[in-house]
């Protein structure tokens, strides 16, 4: 097996009594976009900390590209490319200026790619970054994240305060300009559908643990809502992950990980499945904010004529 580009095993994280990271384990193979998910305060960023080695796991083995973070930080940096969720960069500094002031740190940094990167993205090189929109700040960002060529590049929330305009062009900047060389994306968000378009794999963190790793195609089939009555719950729940259940009038409607069983189930009790395709916001909501254990009461309607219509 080759080497991963990205390795966790084991990993956990507290501060003070803040169990942030419970056990976090994966791997992602070179060449791929790993898109890596999980609402705000989830532990996205301690984990990006930890990949880049400025924060130490309490447990667990961490390696990027087959280095140990902690050990050899300046290996490290040759090897990774990387783009904060709030780039500072210095506002008096022109664009040209911070290219030229970054590239040092670098050993393989490439100055004609760089040039070619300030091209293509049409950044104003005389200009001071103060005066950058941020769409203009988050390439600059990238090409200084990109310039050097890394194997690994680690985004994250990168698109974050973006219009979506911008947002569409930032992903289309990412495959035009990463898949294409095979490098290896490491890419954090809390919006499953931004990360979509571009990610090859997603693992969703919920909770301090990956809830859930898959292909973009492999969760729109395997999660899925079903309307049954509610009668049916105990046979769902036998063969099913439930991820969220709801009362909708007379039915049920759950939310399963495991549709195709739950299906066949539903059929060989003679009923006929009422199965609901999920948008990918809704997967993503249905496994960190679904109800498992219980059945939720209904919604409350917000219009009183619903309410009174309820009655
Ligand atoms: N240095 C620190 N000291 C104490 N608590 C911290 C520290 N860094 C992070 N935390 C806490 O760890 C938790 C996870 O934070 P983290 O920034 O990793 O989440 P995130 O998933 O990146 O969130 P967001 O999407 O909002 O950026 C939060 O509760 C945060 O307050």
């Amino acid at each position: 097996m080759t080497q991963p580009a990205i390795e966790l095993r084991g990993v956990a994280k507290s501060f003070g009594k803040n169990l942030v990271l419970r056990d976090v384990s994966l791997a992602v193979e070179p060449g791929k976009t790993f898109a890596f998910l999980g609402r705000n305060g989830e532990g996205k960023t301690t984990t990006i900390r930890m990949l880049l080695g400025l924060t130490k796991p309490d447990v667990g083995l961490i390696r990027v590209n087959g280095i140990d973070p902690m050990a050899s930080p300046l290996e490290l940096r040759d090897h990774v490319g990387y783009l904060a969720e709030d780039q500072t960069m210095y506002g008096w500094m022109r664009v040209d200026e911070i290219v030229r002031f970054v590239a040092p740190f670098y050993t393989k940094w490439d100055h004609e790619l760089a040039r070619k990167y300030l091209e293509e993205f049409d950044l104003p090189l005389r200009t001071k970054i103060k005066h950058l929109s941020k769409g203009q700040t988050v390439r600059l960002g990238l090409v200084l994240a990109l310039a050097h060529r890394p194997e690994v590049v680690i985004l994250d929330d990168p698109a974050l305060g973006l219009d979506p305009i911008m947002r569409k062009q930032f992903n289309r900047d990412l495959i035009t300009h990463l898949q294409g060389e095979g490098r290896t994306v490491f890419y954090s968000s809390h919006l499953l559908y931004e990360v979509e378009p571009v990610a090859d794999e997603v693992a969703i963190l919920d909770g301090g643990r990956i809830v859930r790793r898959a292909e973009t195609e492999e969760l729109r089939d395997d999660v899925k809502q079903f309307f049954v009555a509610p009668r049916y719950e105990p046979l769902v729940e036998r063969f099913g992950e439930i991820l969220d259940r709801r009362v909708d009038s007379e039915e049920l409607a759950i939310t399963t990980a495991r549709a195709e069983a739950v299906a066949e189930a539903l059929r060989r009790e003679g009923v006929t499945p009422q199965a609901m395709d999920l948008s990918l916001d809704e997967i993503f909501e249905a496994y960190v904010a679904g109800q498992r254990g219980k059945t939720a009461p209904p919604p409350i309607a917000e219009d009183p004529q619903e309410l009174a219509d309820a009655s």
